[in-house]
């Protein structure tokens, strides 16, 4: 089992699968693109599933593929068929942009939960943000994942004075149909982002959700990446992420893979362990076991701390690097 200091155990893995992407959310990646992996920098399919029998067998059940946009790397289905051997529970966070043409290859390897990035409802705005032209792909995924009767959250990265006038709108799809929209607290991750600019705290965000639902009512306890709530009488579900206040780290569960192969115990570690060469150089099975078994124990409390202890600088010129 993974445990770390403070007897988390540790058994969602989050894997990027790659840095690239179709799009360029102003929040997450500069309009010019970062200096992406190149492909031996990566690891390949091989080396990722190896890395994940081993995790399988110390006690990781459920993986995310993330990027990046995950459907970007070449003959994904191929590595989700190979992770459908490994794990009882595969999701994935997408922009939905690719997600029609794999589907159906998709869902036969295990993945059926899809967590679709759509921040806006209006056309326009969508270029705004992502400053591609995708919106109608983005919203054609999302009727079809939901019309196929697989689990879907809607994430919402939310921006003040960007889209912060649509969480209504967003809460209205939950009415007639079983989604999670959840409200994303905007992330900073370096001080060129513009992030603290547009950041709108989870109070701010359920504050102004109480204004039009006052009979709100929260239905989970707190755990997971969100905490949830319900507008009675709607079939869906609204959740918020904390994911700068870091409110939901005593429950936390994750461990990180980045495309290039460094182990993050925290989204806001920046000093990981890196498996690649350590994998290239032929470790023996039982100490890679051994160092990651030290590397989680040292997780800290809260992503506050882990922050302080270990970020010097600007050190991610994108979430892509990361996997979100
Ligand atoms: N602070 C913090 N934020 C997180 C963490 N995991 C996810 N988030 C935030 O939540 C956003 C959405 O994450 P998703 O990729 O949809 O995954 P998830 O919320 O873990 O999804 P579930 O497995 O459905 O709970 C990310 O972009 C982050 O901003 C975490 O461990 N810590
Ligand atoms: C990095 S993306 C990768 C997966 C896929 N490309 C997508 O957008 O769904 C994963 C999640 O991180 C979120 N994200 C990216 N940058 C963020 C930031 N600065 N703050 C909060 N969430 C962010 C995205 O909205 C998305 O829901
Ligand atoms: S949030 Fe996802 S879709 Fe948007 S640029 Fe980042 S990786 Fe791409
Ligand atoms: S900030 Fe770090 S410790 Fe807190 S929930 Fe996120 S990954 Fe876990």
């Amino acid at each position: 089992m993974l445990i770390d200091q403070h007897g988390r155990q540790l058994t969602y893995l989050r894997l990027a699968v790659t840095d690239r992407c179709n799009l360029r959310c102003r929040y997450c990646m500069p309009e010019e693109g970062i200096a992406f992996a190149p492909r031996e920098a990566l690891l390949n399919y091989d080396e990722i599933l190896f890395l994940c029998g081993v995790l399988a067998e110390m006690g990781v059940t459920k993986v995310r593929l993330t990027g990046g946009e995950p459907l970007v790397r070449r003959d994904l289905p191929v590595l989700v068929r190979g992770l459908g051997e490994l794990f009882p529970r595969l999701a994935m966070t997408t922009n939905g942009i690719l997600l029609p043409r794999y589907l159906d290859e998709l869902a036969a390897a295990g993945l059926t939960t899809f967590n679709i990035s759509l921040d806006t409802l209006r056309p326009e705005r969508f270029f705004q943000i992502t400053r591609r032209d995708n919106y109608t792909e983005t919203l054609a995924a999302l009727d079809l994942v939901v019309e196929r009767g697989y689990r879907a959250k809607v994430n919402v990265v939310v921006m003040r004075g960007v889209n912060d006038d649509e969480l209504v709108d967003f809460v209205e799809l939950t009415r007639d149909r079983p989604l999670d929209v959840r409200f994303i607290e905007a992330m900073p991750f370096n001080d060129d982002d513009g992030n603290h600019d547009v950041f709108l705290s989870y109070d701010a965000m359920l504050r102004q959700l109480l204004e039009t639902y006052p009979t709100l009512e929260q239905t989970t306890a707190q755990g997971g990446s969100a905490v949830t709530f319900a507008v009675p009488g709607y079939r869906g579900k609204v959740a918020i992420i904390p994911a700068y206040s870091r409110s939901l780290c005593g429950s936390c569960d994750r461990l990180r893979l980045t495309p290039r192969g460094t182990m993050l115990n925290c989204l806001y570690s920046t000093q990981g362990l890196e498996l690649l060469p350590l994998l290239r150089a032929g470790i023996p099975r039982d100490e890679l076991e051994e160092l990651i078994r030290q590397y989680v124990h040292g997780k800290y409390a809260t992503g506050q701390e882990t922050e302080r202890r270990e970020q010097q600088g600007n050190v991610f010129a994108s979430m892509t690097s990361i996997g979100g």
